[in-house]
């Protein structure tokens, strides 16, 4: 049923969104969560809050951790500067396969490299496999126990440096309360909350931006 259910959204962004016109895809795929299934996407009231710290972190290396459909892939790298890349970590095959192709409907796969794995796998493996020195800014979207667990494992990696900005979805609901912790009371952070709701709802949810500090 899950996989019927992807054909439909893809079915939905092919019928709505032009090819090569990123945010038709956004808007497909937001009209469709809203209108026909619910998904757990960032969604159109937080995205308006994530493109609004790519645009001022403006970044050349991005991770993104959870790919998901690749709705909050597309989101950002349609806001990114020519040369700059986005590595996009997805766990789960079947999401990466609907993700592959609505990153393709987007035209934007040059900038994109989504890679198939789990996220403590290949983060220890991103300097010497994408020649990654440190990221500017990383989007945490992905499983919720494993956003205190992927930082800390990002710190010991020398992937963060100072000024590299966290953005974390989802920090009220599903939750992730260790994390939040961990950043607002660690002096290696300046933390602030982006309150918002949770996709598609009325439901409170919330972005915690956070500045590596070194
Ligand atoms: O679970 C979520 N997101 C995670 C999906 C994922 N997609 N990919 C992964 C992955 C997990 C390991 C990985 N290791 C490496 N990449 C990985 C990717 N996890 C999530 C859930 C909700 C939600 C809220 C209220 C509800 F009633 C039900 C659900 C809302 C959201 O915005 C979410 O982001
Ligand atoms: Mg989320």
């Amino acid at each position: 049923l899950a996989l019927l259910w992807h054909d439909r959204l893809l079915k939905a962004v092919r019928k709505r969104a032009t090819r090569g016109d990123p945010q038709s895809v956004i808007s497909a795929i937001d009209h469709f969560c809203r209108h026909n299934e619910w998904a757990m996407n960032v969604g159109d009231e937080k995205g308006s809050i994530l493109d609004s710290v790519v645009s001022e972190v403006n970044p050349e290396k991005v991770l993104e951790l959870g790919t998901y459909c690749g709705y909050s892939t597309v989101r950002i790298a349609r806001l990114l500067p020519p040369g700059a890349r986005l590595i996009t970590l997805e766990f789960n095959v079947d999401y990466a396969a609907i993700a592959r192709q609505v990153i393709a409907w987007a035209g934007l796969e040059d900038k994109i490299q989504l890679v198939e794995g789990a996220s403590e796998d290949w983060i220890p493996r991103m300097k010497e496999h994408f020649g990654i020195e440190t990221f500017d800014f990383v989007f945490l979207d992905h499983w919720k126990d494993r956003y205190l667990p992927d930082t800390k494992l990002m710190e010991d990696c020398g992937l963060l440096r100072k000024g590299t900005v966290l953005l974390a979805d989802n920090v009220i609901c599903p939750g992730v309360p260790d994390y939040l912790e961990y950043v607002r009371n660690s002096l290696s952070y300046k933390s602030c909350y982006f309150k918002s709701h949770l996709e598609y709802t009325k439901a409170e949810d919330g972005l915690e931006k956070s500045v590596f500090l070194g």
